[in-house]
């Protein structure tokens, strides 16, 4: 990894993944934490240890803790067919209050995986986390045309304030920093949680939104967005934030949901997303281990990292 631009950024090496060992069944008995670090693998996995932006945001604090807690979740599950291996590169750390120099040294480490991997997956930290992430994929494609496909409860476009970058404002700096060619879609979005303001913004942008409301049996309604933003895009950026799931699935959240998408239908859009084969980079963003006592929110992503990484 490279060297972090200053002293509020770290660098956590991964911990050894550890977990149940079935050898009496045979040979197909391998879970994730026996392919993570295997030689050869194309995936590559790095965690954002940080919730500034959250805290900025009015939030709570926690997500700070999401990339280990999603590890642990994950460890025991078992490894898809055909996903030999993935390579776990530890966290970025934020400790400072501006998440501005620990979205820099991610964004610098994702570019570096991408370059060696086929798809790099993010485990947030607050949805600042998307600024590192997109930062990544645009040094390592300077030339795509980069489509963002965000899974959530809210568009995040909220413009900066006096307290500056926050959670709330991940995808208004990217559409400063590229207005012209800016695909973006939400697919999840509740009315109830985000103002006016904040929808008139995505309309006069142009970006797709797709209500929680039509999302509730199936994910038919986000299919047209998503084959749209394929068809107009070379490469898609994929984020995930836990918060467009029910609060009854996913209340280690900073804002919970009270409709939410149900998991089904936020798989089946995962799935579709995946098969348009452009997913170079994807992100899981918002769990928030203090606020998730019985670990349910960090399963449920850990069941969506294990997709991402398998699809
Ligand atoms: N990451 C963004 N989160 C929401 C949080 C809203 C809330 O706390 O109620 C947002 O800024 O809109
Ligand atoms: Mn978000
Ligand atoms: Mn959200």
């Amino acid at each position: 990894m490279n060297d972090a631009p200053n002293d509020t950024v770290s660098h956590q090496p991964a911990p050894e993944w550890q977990g149940r060992s079935d050898p009496e069944d045979g040979a197909r008995t391998l879970r994730l934490h026996h392919i993570a670090n295997r030689d050869g693998a194309d995936r590559a996995l790095i965690g954002f240890a940080c919730d500034a932006g959250v805290i900025r945001n009015q939030g709570q604090p926690g997500a700070a803790q999401g990339p280990q807690a999603i590890r642990q979740a994950m460890a025991n599950l078992s490894a898809p067919e055909g996903l030999p291996g993935f390579h776990d590169h530890g966290d970025v750390v934020l400790a400072g209050e501006d998440p501005g120099p620990g979205q820099q040294a991610l964004g610098l480490a994702v570019a570096g995986l991408l370059r060696d991997h086929a798809r790099v997956l993010v485990l947030g930290g607050g949805h600042e986390t998307a600024v590192g992430s997109w930062q990544g994929l645009r040094a390592a494609l300077p030339d795509a045309r980069i489509g963002i496909v965000n899974i959530d409860a809210h568009p995040d476009i909220r413009a900066i304030g006096a307290a500056g970058a926050s959670s709330g404002t991940p995808f208004f700096q990217i559409h400063q920093t590229e207005p012209e060619g800016f695909n973006y879609a939400v697919l999840g979005l509740a009315a109830e949680a985000n103002t006016l303001a904040l929808t008139d913004r995505a309309q006069e942008w142009g970006v797709t939104v797709v209500a929680d409301h039509a999302l509730q049996r199936d994910a038919e309604a986000a299919f047209p967005a998503i084959d749209a933003i394929a068809a107009r895009c070379d490469t898609i950026y994929l984020s995930v934030d836990l918060d467009v799931l029910p609060a009854s699935l996913a209340p280690g959240v900073s804002s919970p949901a009270a409709r939410g998408v149900p998991l089904h239908v936020v798989e089946a859009i995962l799935d579709r997303v995946l098969a348009t084969g452009k997913v170079r980079l994807a992100d899981i963003v918002e769990l928030s281990p203090p606020h998730d006592p019985a670990g349910l929110t960090a399963r449920v992503a850990a069941l969506i990292a294990r997709r991402l990484l398998a699809g």
